[in-house]
This record gives C-alpha cells, structure tokens and sequence, in this order.
C-alpha cells in the first residue's frame, strides 16, 4: 500500500535541474510571438502564472483565519504521515495483539492527547490490544505530545499519525485489525479557544466524528464505541448536582454545542446502524501528563515564573468553582465503560436488532473553588500567586459544574477516590520532573 502522502509528494521534482528546464519553455526570447493573438495569448498566461503564484503564497489562502497563518492547515488538513506496506502493518498489528484472555482489542482515537496516553497505557497494562491514533496538532505544544508518544512506545503501543477524518486510512486499520472497541478520545477541547478557532472545532468534534463513525458502522464486526463528551454540555443549567437527565439544551460555548451535538450524532448512528455507543461526560480532568492549556497547568507554569495568573469570580464576587476529576480516576471510568459496552448489532452497514445508547457523568462530585485551587497550588509550589481577580468571561465558562455520579457508579462500579490537593501533589511532582522548578518551562 503506498504513503498516502506520497501523491502529492509526486508531483515536486526530484532534482533543481528540472525546475530549470520548465522554467526555460516560457522564455519569451525563446518563443516566436509572431501575431497580436499570439502575443496576447502568451501574456494572458503570465499573468495568471502570476496571480496563481501570489495566491498560493499569501497566508489567507493557506490557513482559514489570519491569525493562526502556518500552522492551521497542518493542523486541520488530512495530512497523514507516510503509512502503509508490509512492515506498517506488522506494526499496526502487533501493537493490537490481544495479550489475555479475554482482552478487547481497542482503536484508541487522540491517543497523544491527555487522558488519550492514560488510557491506552492502562489498557495496554491488563493485556488488551491497543492502537493509537492522533493528528499531533499544535493546538498546545507538540512535543508533549511526542513525550507522551515515547511514552507509549515503551510500552509497545504504535500510534498512527493520522486525522480521524481520514476515511481511506481509518478503513485501512479495521481491515488490518478486527477491533472490538473504539476509545473516541480525539477532540477540539478547551471552551474559550473556540471564539478564536470555531471550524477546528466543526472539523474534529463533528465532521471527524461523523468519518469515525461512517467507518466503524461499515466494519465488520462493528466495534462498541465510547467516546469523550463533556461536563459542559450543561452549559446554562443551575439544577446541582448534574444528573444526566438534565436539560443539556443550553450550550453556553460552540466547543459544549459541538460535544452536545456529537451526543444526538451518537444517537443517530445507534438508532439507524445499531452501534453500541456510550458517551462519556468528563468533568474539568487534571493530572500528570496533562494539557497545558489548563488552568491549574498554566497556573502552575505562571506562578513558578511569578508571572500574574487571572482568576475569574462570577458577579459579585461569586464563586466559580469546578468538579475537578483526577485522570486516574477518570481512566478507571472509561474502562469500566469500555468493559460494560455491549456488542454493536450492525452489521455491514445494516441494523440487526436495537443497540446500546449510554450518557455518563464522570466528575468527582466535590466542586472546588478556583481561588482555592490556587491556595493549593501556592502551598505545593511554596510560591505565592500574583492574583489577578477577573471578572469570568462571557466566552463559553459556566459559573460551576458539580457531577451527579450515580448512574455510572451503578451500571460499572465508578468512584473516584482523589481529592484535588492529593491530585493536584501529583500533578505538581510530575510537573516539577518534567519541566523542572524553575522558569525552564516555556511553553
Ligand atoms: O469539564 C469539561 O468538560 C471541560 O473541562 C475543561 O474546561 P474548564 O472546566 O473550563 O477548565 P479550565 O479551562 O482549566 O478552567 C478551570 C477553571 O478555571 C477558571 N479559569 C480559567 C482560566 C483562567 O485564566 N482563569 C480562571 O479562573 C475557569 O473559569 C474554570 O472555572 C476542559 O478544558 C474542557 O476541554 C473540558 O471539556
């Protein structure tokens, strides 16, 4: 199977020389330009080299808003790292080796992103099959990414670099490995961004969800899906804690209408195809190895530099507070999901009977307010916080997120048992090994 990337990759000479020879065809000296037509003709066609030449060199054509000029087409495009042929998929399949009795074979889906990395190691760990795959965008720093990649290669999990939008190579993998499960854990994530990135949240959270599922609907077998919604699917509801019967009509961000419109594209492909889906809400998680574009993360990062960090308070001084999850406990979710997912019924694109539809809070059912947070953190960092006392922004934050868990502690068993000062020592200690204590960070 040839690179997919390499058909595009045909096109560029191999060598200078041949620039050269091209460019010497519309030499005008060479060239008889005996009539008016002809002369017309050729200067028509310079003319249209040039504007050609000018369009694919300006930055609006090549990124969809100015302000992320190089790196959005990357970032967003299909582009897929060379993938294919014999050696590719011995790789591909080793890494989805079963190793126990019983083990599931699971296509981990953002498997470079945070609890992307804890998941597969964890379920890598007990023996199932595991294979990753992530498009490395740069939506925080990659080489966080490629540490967790490292990571993950340790402990003999492959991941593919491609975009879950990418139909051919995602077909590809189930044809390789018949998995039982997918873990849809690739996503836009971050609530304030998507004011300043909206289509990068239409492209993964929607559009690569929908390819994701075109694919997993046509396998056969058709695997059990869970995959990552999230707390902020409440947006504007005030009835605490959360329950999953909740309105979730409200979205108050176009990153919480995206997730909460992934939760109704769920329902959708269950009822038409018969897969087995289970969403997942996860509450503000935290923990090592995480993502940068986090409060307690830049935080933690800014309080070290000394730099002032904002932290937002509701309307008269009100409090805002979050549901803060620790990843281990946030992991144990998601393979108690993974563990009580029913078999899809579908077949081949076709339904054989209903299937399993599931929606499930995973937060810590203990709010905390975000100044204490930042009490926490001075005391582990032993540095105190340059406190900018904002007013919260009207760009996608809800005042307050509290999980009501009983219907996961129900159906697989869910109980976090990690406090934010425990979670966040961990967190700290992780940091400090990572980045060291000093202002090495600077991301
Ligand atoms: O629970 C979720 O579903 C969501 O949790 C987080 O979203 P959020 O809770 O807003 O997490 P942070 O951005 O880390 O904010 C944590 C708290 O710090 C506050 N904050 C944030 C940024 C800042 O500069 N100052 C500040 O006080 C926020 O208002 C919030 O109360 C993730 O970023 C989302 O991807 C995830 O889907």
């Amino acid at each position: 199977m040839p690179s997919s990337s390499s058909s595009h990759m045909d096109n560029i000479p191999s060598t200078p020389g041949k620039f050269k020879t091209e460019k010497s065809m519309f030499n005008p000296n060479r060239l008889r330009l005996h009539t008016p037509l002809a002369k017309l003709t050729f200067y028509s066609f310079v003319f249209l080299g040039l504007i050609l030449v000018f369009f694919f060199k300006s930055p609006s054509a090549t990124s969809s808003t100015s302000q992320y000029p190089s790196s959005d087409l990357s970032r967003r495009s299909l582009k897929t790292s060379s993938w294919g042929g014999p050696s590719w998929e011995k790789r591909v399949r080793s890494s989805a080796r079963i190793r126990s009795r019983n083990g599931l074979s699971v296509l981990v889906t953002g498997a470079a992103g945070f609890v992307g990395t804890h998941v597969s190691v964890a379920l890598k760990r007990r023996g199932d099959g595991v294979l990753g795959i992530d498009n490395f965008n740069d939506y925080y720093d990659p080489s966080l990414k490629r540490a967790r990649q490292a990571l993950l290669e340790r402990s003999g999990i492959y991941i593919v670099e491609g975009d879950i939008n990418d139909d051919v190579l995602l077909k590809k993998l189930f044809e390789i490995v018949p998995f039982s499960h997918v873990m849809h854990l690739a996503a836009q994530a971050g609530v304030r961004y998507a004011m300043q990135n909206p289509s990068s949240y239409v492209h993964s959270n929607i559009a690569g969800f929908v390819n994701l599922l075109e694919i997993c609907k046509n396998a056969n077998p058709q695997p059990a899906i869970v995959w990552a919604s999230s707390s902020s699917v409440y947006g504007l509801n005030t009835k605490v804690p959360f329950s999953e019967k909740d309105r979730t009509d409200q979205p108050a961000s176009l990153y919480a209408a995206t997730k909460k419109a992934g939760e109704e594209i769920a329902h959708t492909y269950n009822h038409i195809y018969g897969l087995s889906l289970t969403g997942l809400r996860f509450f503000t998680v935290y923990g090592p190895w995480g993502r940068p574009d986090m409060a307690y993360f830049f935080f933690t990062r800014d309080i070290l530099k000394g730099k002032s960090i904002p932290v937002f308070e509701a309307a008269n001084h009100g409090t805002v507070a979050r549901d803060f999850t620790y990843i281990d406990d946030i992991v144990k979710g998601c393979l108690g999901a993974l563990d009580t997912a029913e078999k899809s019924t579908g077949t081949g694109g076709k339904k054989r009977g209903p299937a399993q539809l599931r929606v499930f809070n995973l937060g810590n059912t203990s709010p905390v307010p975000v100044s204490d947070l930042v009490g926490f953190l001075e005391r582990l960092l032993k540095v105190k916080a340059k406190r900018m006392v904002m007013k919260l922004p009207r760009n996608g934050d809800v005042q307050f997120t509290h999980a009501n868990i009983s219907y996961a502690r129900r159906e697989f068993g869910y109980k976090p048992t990690t406090d934010l000062q425990t979670g966040l020592k961990k967190f700290v200690r992780w940091y400090v090994s990572y980045y060291g204590s000093g202002k090495k960070s600077d991301q």
